[in-house]
């Protein structure tokens, strides 16, 4: 496969300081001042031809710095990058002269990028209609909104056709019908097999556009693999993210800003690599799985039955499944969630079913409490199942309104959460059975007090 782009240990180092005097004395004096900061540190990235990928990462993490580089508009401190093919970067402000009009700013962009001035003619028109522009074309693009800037932008990057296209947050600004038309033409451009670096904080639109994602943070490369793989280890970490108060964030900040970029080290988990020392990261795209004793129902909103937790991809209707109570005898946490294996019999490996989010279901510890035998009566109440805690397609009897009296011959005493339930045979009947132990009393007294006190 031909590597479209290639960054070896990139990095770039840029002088912060603390205020406008130190910056002076930086550049007129002898004597280095200000702070060297890393906006990238050692980053190693790799986009075969043809390849969608998607730079993802909290702000600050390096994603424009990185994308600028590749598009060579921005040099790199130290590193190597190969560019197979003309980019052509599209954010809000690049490449664009605020002191030129609109008109001025296509035919410098498309000389830059070495057309002649008969081929501008040509293009110009139809850049004018695609940025949507028309009586703004000939007016400085100091005056125009951030949205007409973009559209500027986006229309001469995708007339000029580019082998590899970079756009970076250029559809956040505008309207939403410039936006989709972009979207459009982004797609055409995926399906003639353009390399194409898409930056954006909107989820959505990496799902929908993207192949491979890589997720920078704080100037490494923490994760890089298919859209399946890293965006779900993306969302439950800004979702930890979200929830660290400002002291946590800076300590996190510093911790990953402070490691030397040469012991960056990568683990590949099948077609994803992760950063190696970070073991929550490796925690929440593998599973760990424990056994467990359970039961459970599925919610009345019950999507999905995964074949594994962390296979978004192999996933049946769970729809089917409600009604029924189910043995869960293995549980995992994948990304943060807990995952029950429903089996339709109390073993991990038999009667296995699939596994289903925890959330999803009501359930309580199973735990066997003694198989003495044991005599009760039916008090008439409540129902009998073929599995203790059955749903209503487990029914034998529906109720046993009709069976009060009966004698009730058990022989396992099992605890569903706090609640008692008995295995045993009614009388006159061959079939075990499942009943809840306020449906039965242990003297016949007790019946008639009952009824007593019902009267
Ligand atoms: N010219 C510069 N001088 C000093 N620091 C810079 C410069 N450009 C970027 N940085 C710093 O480098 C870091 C990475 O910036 P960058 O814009 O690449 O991040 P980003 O991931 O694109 O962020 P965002 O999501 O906010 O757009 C930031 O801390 C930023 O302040």
């Amino acid at each position: 496969m031909t590597k479209a782009i290639i960054t070896k240990n990139v990095v770039k180092k840029y002088k912060q300081y603390s205020n406008q005097k130190e910056r002076m004395l930086d550049l007129i004096s002898p004597t280095s001042r200000g702070e060297d900061f890393y906006a990238l540190n050692g980053v190693d990235f790799e986009a075969d031809k043809g390849d969608v990928v998607g730079f993802i990462g909290i702000n600050g993490s390096g994603k424009s710095t990185l994308s600028n580089i590749i598009a060579g508009i921005v040099p790199e401190t130290s590193g190597e990058v190969q560019v197979n093919g003309q980019p052509a970067l599209i954010a809000v402000a690049a490449g664009l002269n605020d002191d030129l009009t609109g008109r001025d700013n296509i035919e410098l962009k498309c000389l830059m990028l070495g057309f002649s001035k008969d081929e501008i003619k040509e293009l110009e028109p139809e850049i004018i209609e695609f940025a949507e522009l028309e009586n703004f074309i000939d007016q400085p693009v100091k005056s125009y909104s951030s949205g007409m800037k973009s559209r500027l932008g986006f229309a001469i990057s995708v007339k000029v056709d580019p082998d590899i296209l970079i756009i970076d947050e250029a559809l956040s600004v505008g309207d939403r019908a410039f936006a989709d038309k972009s979207l459009k033409k982004m797609m055409e451009f995926k399906d003639q097999g353009k390399t194409m670096i898409f930056v954006s904080h909107s989820i959505g639109q990496m799902k929908t556009f993207c192949d491979k994602i890589l997720w920078l943070e704080f100037g490494r490369v923490k994760a890089f693999g298919e859209v399946k793989d890293v965006l779900p280890l993306y969302e439950a970490f800004l979702m930890k993210w979200q929830n660290m108060q400002k002291d946590e964030r800076d300590i996190y900040r510093n911790k990953i800003m402070s490691k030397d970029p040469a012991d960056n080290k990568y683990k590949n988990l099948g077609d994803l690599m992760v950063l190696d020392d970070d073991e929550e990261l490796e925690a929440s795209h593998t599973y760990s799985v424990r056994p467990v004793s359970r039961l459970a129902h599925l919610k009345a909103y019950t999507t999905y039955v995964y074949q594994s937790p962390n296979d978004d991809e192999n996933k049946s209707d769970a729809q089917h499944l409600k009604n029924k109570v189910y043995y869960v005898k293995r549980e995992a946490t994948y990304q943060f969630e807990n995952y029950y294996l429903l089996s339709t019999q109390p073993s991990g490996e038999d009667g296995v079913i699939g596994w289903i989010r925890g959330i999803e279901t009501s359930s309580h510890v199973h735990t066997l409490v003694d198989n003495d035998k044991k005599i009760f009566y039916l008090t008439g109440r409540g129902f009998a199942s073929s599995e203790p805690w059955g749903g209503k397609r487990q029914y034998v009897h529906e109720s046993l309104e009709h069976h009060g009296g009966l004698i009730f011959d058990v022989n396992e005493t099992i605890l569903i959460g706090n609640n008692v339930w008995y295995q045993g045979v009614i009388e006159g009947e061959s079939e075990s059975v499942w009943i809840h132990s306020n449906n039965v009393v242990s003297d016949m007294e007790e019946l008639n007090d009952d009824d007593d006190s019902n009267n």
